[in-house]
């Protein structure tokens, strides 16, 4: 479980995060909704332990945490397989096991063996994406942190590849904190929705989606949220003040 409590953050001189509480559950995909720039990236830098917080406890008791970054970040000079391949340790498997891995991987994320000795700048951002979602997946995490991985794709490659992400964390029990604004994609792969909003920041609602997907379930929620006018600041970003 990875349990945020009572977080308080300044950046930038700015109180960004204040009495922000989180709780990840085993196996659960939980998606972190919220505004661009409230602070969501914030979170996952937290709960990543690359950032400490000012007040509050941070809690990781998953034994292996994995992350993919908004852009792939993959090692321009080796290629797709190797990329993976590189996630495992190389005192636990020999280099053939690791890639024999790797190539598994990247067959389950629908690579053909022809692109596999492909160098990141040969693959569209489409397989770039796959490939950072198989280099975080192969070392079996219990819980993965997933900073809008698909944000730069076109619409059908995003929904593919949300399917394909739920599908293979659920497969391996792997939990996750998925960052995103799209409304869209918080149906498309959330078991818990938690709605960021207020300035500073904190997690104004969390609610469970069962069965996953569902889209009306989840705009029941947020309709729900809006009417108690708890969505201000998730959707009417304040007006910019004009000097
Ligand atoms: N290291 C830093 N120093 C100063 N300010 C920072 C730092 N990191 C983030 N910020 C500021 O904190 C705010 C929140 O940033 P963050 O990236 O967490 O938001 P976000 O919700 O992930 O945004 P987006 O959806 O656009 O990625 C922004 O205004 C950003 O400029």
């Amino acid at each position: 479980m990875l349990t945020l409590s009572n977080i308080a953050i300044t950046l930038g001189g700015r109180l960004l995060l204040d009495r922000f509480d989180l709780t990840i559950n085993p196996g659960e995909i939980t998606v972190l909704l919220g505004r661009s720039g409230i602070g969501k990236t914030t979170v996952l830098r937290l709960a990543a332990e690359l950032l400490r917080p000012n007040s509050g406890t941070i809690v990781n008791s998953f034994r292996r945490t994995s992350y993919v970054f908004q852009e792939p970040r993959l090692l321009p000079w080796s290629s797709a397989l190797d990329n993976v391949a590189m996630a495992l340790d190389p005192l636990e498997r020999s280099r053939r096991k690791r890639r024999a891995e790797a190539a598994l991987w990247l067959t389950r994320l629908g690579f053909e063996p022809r692109d596999f000795g492909k160098y990141p700048a040969q693959l569209s951002g489409g397989m770039q994406s796959r490939v950072a979602i198989a280099r975080a997946l192969i070392v079996k995490p219990e819980l993965v942190l997933m900073d809008e991985p698909f944000a730069a794709l076109d619409f059908p490659l995003r929904r593919q590849l949300q399917a394909l992400t739920r599908d293979l964390c659920r497969a391996q029990n792997t939990a996750a904190l998925f960052v995103t604004h799209d409304l869209a994609e918080t149906a498309a792969i959330a078991d818990r929705v938690a709605v960021m909003g207020g300035s500073p920041a904190r997690v104004l609602s969390s609610f469970a989606q069962t069965p996953t997907p569902s889209l009306p379930e989840l705009w029941v929620a947020v309709a729900e949220l809006a009417q108690r006018g708890e969505l201000r600041d998730v959707f009417d970003p304040p007006a910019p003040s004009v000097v």
